[in-house]
């Protein structure tokens, strides 16, 4: 299957293809030198099948981790890269998760102001999302991509194949950013994930179609595309205040979705689902805690910032509100959790 992300002037194909990786070095130009990026937790024999199809490549491993997205590691890369005597001409090719990705198209984006770049997601997570669409960035500190550009790949090429050596833990935390896209756009995506057993490949698929959708309407996130940050709000908190390399970034967007549900069925059949991908409970940090990486979204103004909710199934929804708004989101769920336990106890 291939998808185009019509976007003016620069514009890429995805491709969908079960042994795509193999077929790697006919997407893209090989008269150049490619760095291939990728990280040491992605099988050998994954980087070494793009590898093989990319003559004049070569390969820059970083260590696996949101512990990695940062500007020593990127630092590293582009050292690797120069020294390597790369030009404006060749171009950067990650093999790999989100973070991967996102560092890698960074450097791309940066790079003697700009060379191509060549997103092929290893994980679930990067195939649905983070993979399309230009994000790319780095953290600083604890604060989430908070460095970073919009840059577009010249093509993304996804092989669900490569997901055979991820592990639940993974692909659950990635499943969570394709019920998300669901639930804010889709409901008969949401649908899908009460499937036995779950249809993954037509879950990724469409995934990918409406990422591409909402990022041909809204390339640098003006408006609409903003949906997205359906979960990142506290998600993204909750990440940055137990640590980077805590929790999965796909199970803190996954828990931040409990507090923007706005609707007590819906909330109890997302729970479910969640139980049913095997995402974990993460404990719920101090709401002061929450509160201070809050203000440093780049979702947020002066005393306000854009959350998006969801009262039904496919129809997200962006508001602007007081911070409070989320302080009281924060201590609602807190108090609901704490009467939900009490009750269970009880029986
Ligand atoms: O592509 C987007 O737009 C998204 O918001 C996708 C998110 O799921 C993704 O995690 C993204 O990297 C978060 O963006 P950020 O702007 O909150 O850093």
């Amino acid at each position: 299957m291939k998808l185009n992300v019509n976007l003016p002037g620069h514009g890429y194909p995805i491709y969908i293809e079960r042994g795509s990786l193999t077929a790697a070095g006919q997407r893209i130009p090989v008269h150049r030198r490619t760095c291939i990026v990728t990280d040491d937790g992605i099988p050998a024999k994954w980087v070494n099948t793009v590898k093989d199809t990319l003559p004049g490549s070569f390969v820059v491993t970083i260590p696996h981790g949101e512990g990695s997205k940062n500007l020593a590691t990127m630092q590293q890369v582009l050292e690797q890269m120069a020294e390597a005597g790369m030009t404006r001409k060749d171009a950067v090719v990650a093999v790999g998760g989100g973070v991967c990705g996102d560092l890698a198209g960074f450097c791309a984006a940066v790079y003697m102001r700009g060379i191509d770049f060549y997103n092929i997601p290893t994980t679930v997570l990067s195939q649905v999302d983070s993979s399309v669409g230009g994000k790319t960035a780095v953290d600083l500190g604890s604060l989430k991509n908070i460095i970073g550009a919009f840059w577009q790949p010249k093509a993304v090429i996804i092989d669900p194949d490569v997901l055979s050596t991820l592990d639940d833990r993974q692909i659950a935390a990635g499943l969570a950013e394709a019920l998300k896209m669901g639930l804010i756009l889709d409901p008969g995506l949401v649908d899908l994930f009460e499937q036995d057993p779950l249809p993954v490949d037509e879950i990724i698929a469409r995934s990918v179609d409406l990422k591409r959708m909402i990022v041909e309407e809204d390339e640098k996130e003006q408006g609409r595309r903003a949906l997205l940050n359906f979960g990142h709000t506290v998600g993204h908190a909750m990440e940055g205040a137990w640590g980077l390399d805590a929790w999965l970034h796909g199970e803190c967007v996954a828990a931040g979705m409990d507090f923007m549900l706005e609707d007590d069925t819906l909330r109890a059949r997302v729970a479910g689902l969640k139980q049913k991908l095997g995402l974990p409970e993460i404990p719920v940090p101090e709401t002061d805690v929450l509160m201070d990486y809050i203000r440093h979204d780049k979702k947020t103004g002066d005393a306000h910032i854009t959350i998006v909710t969801v009262a039904e199934a496919g129809k997200g929804r962006l508001s602007r509100v007081p911070f409070d708004e989320v302080r009281r989101r924060i201590e609602a769920r807190k108090q609901a959790a704490a009467g939900e336990h009490t009750e269970a106890a009880h029986e």
